[in-house]
Order: structure tokens, then sequence, then C-alpha cells
């Protein structure tokens, strides 16, 4: 985590639209309309709203998955809004994606070692590649490394899963992991045990997350700032402390207001700032 606001600008969003045609109609809804933020390096950004507000849109187009139909991405003050497919597809390794079904993001036919291998492409051996990929493995619990690379994804536990995604997105070496609802649908000990991993590794390799989420509790636990989407626009922005204690916008408040866990007698056990499990013994 930082709080620096002098660090170097990882992602910028200038000015970002992108609307969809409603299916069989020609009139369109505005998925995010006009957005302005920057997040820096270290720095963990969580985005919180309602369903539809256009979160997982802006997620797209900041992973370059979408293209803006105005305003400017940029990473590390490279302007990706004009990039040929061919350019850009070298630069979006810098971004990482985890997506919330990490089932759905793994070739069910290839193993564990191959999932890794092919996002491990720079690195010119075989050789290489499997102690990097065993390296990887480790470090997000998934040990012994040896006994996970042969094994193709379904043969894993969700949250083992999960973790492949976290190796698999490491591997590309980011600057960038941008999580959409990482943790929905785990259970409670996976989230704990997913957040402190992301967090160790946030604090290893000076990483910036953008992490998207309904849970307004694991927002304030886990980010250094948060901003809130309504309609396609970035409402609020600020520390959690500022933005979810003290909303200066009404929709804010009504976001926080309608989640009845987040001070109440039994807080959601999000994050535990303890450190990760360091085992990963568990089939989480
Ligand atoms: N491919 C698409 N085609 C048409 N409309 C879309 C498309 N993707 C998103 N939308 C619309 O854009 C708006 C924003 O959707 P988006 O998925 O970004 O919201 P969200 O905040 O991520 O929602 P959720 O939390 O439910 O995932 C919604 O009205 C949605 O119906």
């Amino acid at each position: 985590m930082t709080n620096e606001t002098t660090a170097e600008p990882v992602l910028e969003l200038r000015g970002v639209s992108k609307q969809y045609r409603r299916r069989g109609s020609v009139t369109h809804v505005t998925a995010v309309d006009g957005v302005d933020l920057t997040i820096r390096r270290g720095e963990s950004f969580a985005l919180v709203g309602e369903s539809g507000s256009g979160k997982s849109t802006l997620a797209k187009l900041a992973l370059c998955l979408e293209r803006p139909d105005a305003g400017q991405i940029l990473l590390r003050g490279r302007d990706l809004t004009g990039l040929r497919v061919s350019k850009l597809r070298g630069v979006r390794t810098a971004m990482q994606p985890i997506f919330q079904d990490a089932s759905a993001s793994f070739n069910p036919r290839r193993s564990v070692q191959s999932a890794l291998f092919q996002a491990l492409g720079r690195l010119r051996t075989t050789a290489e590649r499997r102690a990097h990929a065993a390296d990887l493995l480790e470090r997000v619990g998934l040990r012994p490394a040896a006994s996970f690379l042969d094994r193709l994804p379904h043969e894993l536990s969700g949250g083992q899963r999960q973790r492949l995604a976290i190796a698999r997105a490491l591997a590309a070496d980011p600057v960038l992991v941008v999580a959409d609802e990482p943790l929905s649908g785990a259970d409670v000990s996976v989230r704990g045990q997913v957040m402190n991993l992301l967090a160790d590794l946030q604090a290893e390799r000076d990483l910036a997350y953008l992490f998207i989420t309904h849970d307004v509790s694991l927002a304030r636990s886990f980010a250094d700032r948060v901003g809130v989407m309504h309609h396609g626009r970035l409402v609020e922005v600020g520390t959690p402390e500022a933005v979810l204690d003290t909303p200066s916008d009404p929709y804010t408040k009504r976001l926080v207001d309608a989640v009845p866990d987040i001070e109440g007698p039994e807080p959601a056990p999000a994050y535990d700032p303890a450190p990760a499990d360091p085992a990963g013994q568990g089939r989480t």
C-alpha cells in the first residue's frame, strides 16, 4: 500500500467514455461517462458501485480489452488509445487481469504448467520457464509446486484456481493488476488468504491494483483510495475514510447505508491483515 501522491502514474484515464448499443435497438447505454482517474505505482484503488454502474466496463477499458469512444488511456505515460492491436499486445502485458471466475479464464485442456509457460513466453529456455513457474506456484501457496504443474484447471479447488490466476498474472511481471470481483463466491477463509496474498505481493513488487468490488467493507480495509461509480460516472474519489465515513455524494451515502454489516455486530471478515497462509496447504 502507498499513500504517496508523488509515485509514478501507472494508469491514467482522461475523459474516458464508452457506450454500448442496446440489443435489438437503435438506442445506446452509456456504460462509462467521462471518467478521469490516475492510479499510481504501489497504490490500491478500489472501485465500488452497484450492479450496472459501469465498473467492469471501466476495467475492460483500462485493460484495453475495449476501446473507448472518447478520452485517452495512458499506461506509464504512453497513450494506448490509438495503438494498433499488434502494438497493443506487447504493451498490454504490463497490465494483468484477475477475473471473478478463474475457471472460465483457463483453457480446460491445458495443464497448470502450460498455462504458466504461455505467460512466461519471454523466457528463452524451457528450464528457465519451468523454474520460474515453480517459483510462482510456491509464491502463491500452491505447494509443492511439482505436484501442481501437471494438473488440469478443473483438478484444483476454486481457491487454488484463484491462486493460479494470480500466479499467471504475476508471470507477466505486471505493473498493474486489474482484479474484477476476484473473491465473489469464495468462502470467508479463502477471501482472507487471497487478500493477504495480494497485499503481500503488492508490497514485494510495488504493484498497483485496480480492485473492483461490491464489498464496501473490503474496499475500506484494502484500498488506499476508493472510487464510487454511479451511472458510468466516478462520482466520488478519496481515501476510504473520507469517501465511506463522510461521503459527500448522496449516492455514496446510500451505497454505504445499504451495507448493514459495515459497522454492525458482524463485520465482514474480508481481509485479515495477518501474514498470508505460510504453508498454503489447505485446499482453498
Ligand atoms: N457488451 C455489452 N453490450 C451492451 N451493454 C453492455 C455491455 N457491457 C455492459 N453493458 C451495459 O453497460 C452498463 C454497465 O455495465 P457493467 O458490466 O460495466 O457494470 P458493473 O458495474 O460492472 O455491473 P456488475 O457489478 O453487475 O458487474 C450496464 O447497463 C450494462 O448492461
